[in-house]
């Protein structure tokens, strides 16, 4: 079973506007409200992509209500630890360009943390638990730590997708996955703009470091995978981006879904790209069917 844990969901407002006036009154075009929060994304594109998942996490208030209803509504299992306070908002405003305002979320307490514990012990030899997005500001960023260390202790395997202390945090647990962008991935080796060649040096010094399948995503600049046996790269498929919210995340969630089916690296790999881009071409996460029809866009190149 695949678990994704989610510590900060969202939910996540887009709002569409001709032109932002700042100090102004300004009247949206459109708007959605969809469960966010990256693990709890990966587990709806996983869904999408015809694999079941558990996601676990935080949730309170009216807006936790809202996460657990959605994803009931599209049949995917969760066993959320209910926090006291409320479930955050995050706010994407599309206006030609995007901007994002992430909230900052409830405080966890020991005691959910506990909980949450007590969850994770319950994963079997084999499962996997994906560690997805930020860590509220009331947890040490070592948190993910612990939880990964515990997953371990059970037999599963983890995979990160998170960034700044939390995923440098996680690295000495060596997780079986871990996806920053290239952006975080500078960020973990203390470097403000990283050529293609740092970024080569960095996703295979993460694999030198005992992490098995390193993917490093550049939004429309493409990405890399890096194993012990391959260093692969990614054009970005060609598209007109709606919604790039979620497109890590599917990225993540696209590699996992192979994997479980038994497909080598290149197709995961393959599969990983094709999710990330169907994402960032749709209003929502991508199905199964715009992945498939990325996927024979995507040409690998080995490095
Ligand atoms: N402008 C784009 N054009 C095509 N694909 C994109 C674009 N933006 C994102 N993607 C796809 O989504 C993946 C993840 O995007 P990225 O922005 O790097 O992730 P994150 O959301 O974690 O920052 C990319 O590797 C690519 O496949
Ligand atoms: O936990 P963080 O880092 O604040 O990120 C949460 C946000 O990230 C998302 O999961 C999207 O992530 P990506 O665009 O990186 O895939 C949103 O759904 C959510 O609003």
């Amino acid at each position: 079973m695949i678990y994704t844990c989610t510590f900060n969901p969202s939910v996540d407002y887009v709002v569409h506007v001709d032109e932002l006036r700042i100090g102004e009154l300004n009247r949206a075009l459109k708007t959605m409200t969809f469960p966010g929060g990256k693990g709890i994304n990966v587990s709806r594109v996983l869904k999408r992509l015809g694999v079941d998942s558990v996601a676990l996490g935080f949730v309170g208030g009216f807006t936790g209500e809202f996460i657990e209803a959605e994803l009931r509504k599209e049949g995917i299992v969760s066993d959320f630890v209910r926090v006291s306070g409320q479930t955050r908002i995050n706010v994407k405003l599309k206006a030609g360009r995007e901007t994002e305002i992430n909230g900052q979320g409830p405080s966890i307490a020991d005691e959910d943390i506990i909980q949450l514990l007590a969850k994770i012990r319950t994963m079997a030899v084999g499962d996997v638990l994906v560690l997805a997005g930020s860590v509220p500001s009331s947890l040490p960023p070592d948190v993910y730590g612990q939880i990964a260390a515990e997953a371990s202790r059970q037999g599963g395997k983890v995979a990160v997708d998170t960034s700044g202390p939390a995923l440098r945090a996680l690295l000495a647990n060596r997780p079986f996955l871990v996806k920053p962008n290239h952006h975080e991935l500078a960020e973990l080796f203390g470097v403000s703009t990283p050529t293609r060649e740092d970024i080569v040096t960095y996703g295979r010094r993460l694999v030198e470091m005992g992490i098995e399948h390193v993917i490093v995503s550049m939004a429309g600049d493409g990405a890399f995978y890096f194993s012990e046996e391959a260093t692969l790269f990614a054009e970005a498929p060609q598209g007109t981006v709606k919604n790039s919210v979620g497109a890590g995340d599917s990225m993540v969630a696209g590699f996992l879904a192979a994997h479980a089916d038994g497909k080598a690296v290149e197709e995961a790999f393959v599969c990983s790209v094709a999710a990330g881009s169907a994402t960032a071409f749709s209003e929502d996460l991508c199905t199964k069917d715009e992945v498939e029809t990325i996927a024979r866009r995507v040409r690998i190149m080995r490095l």
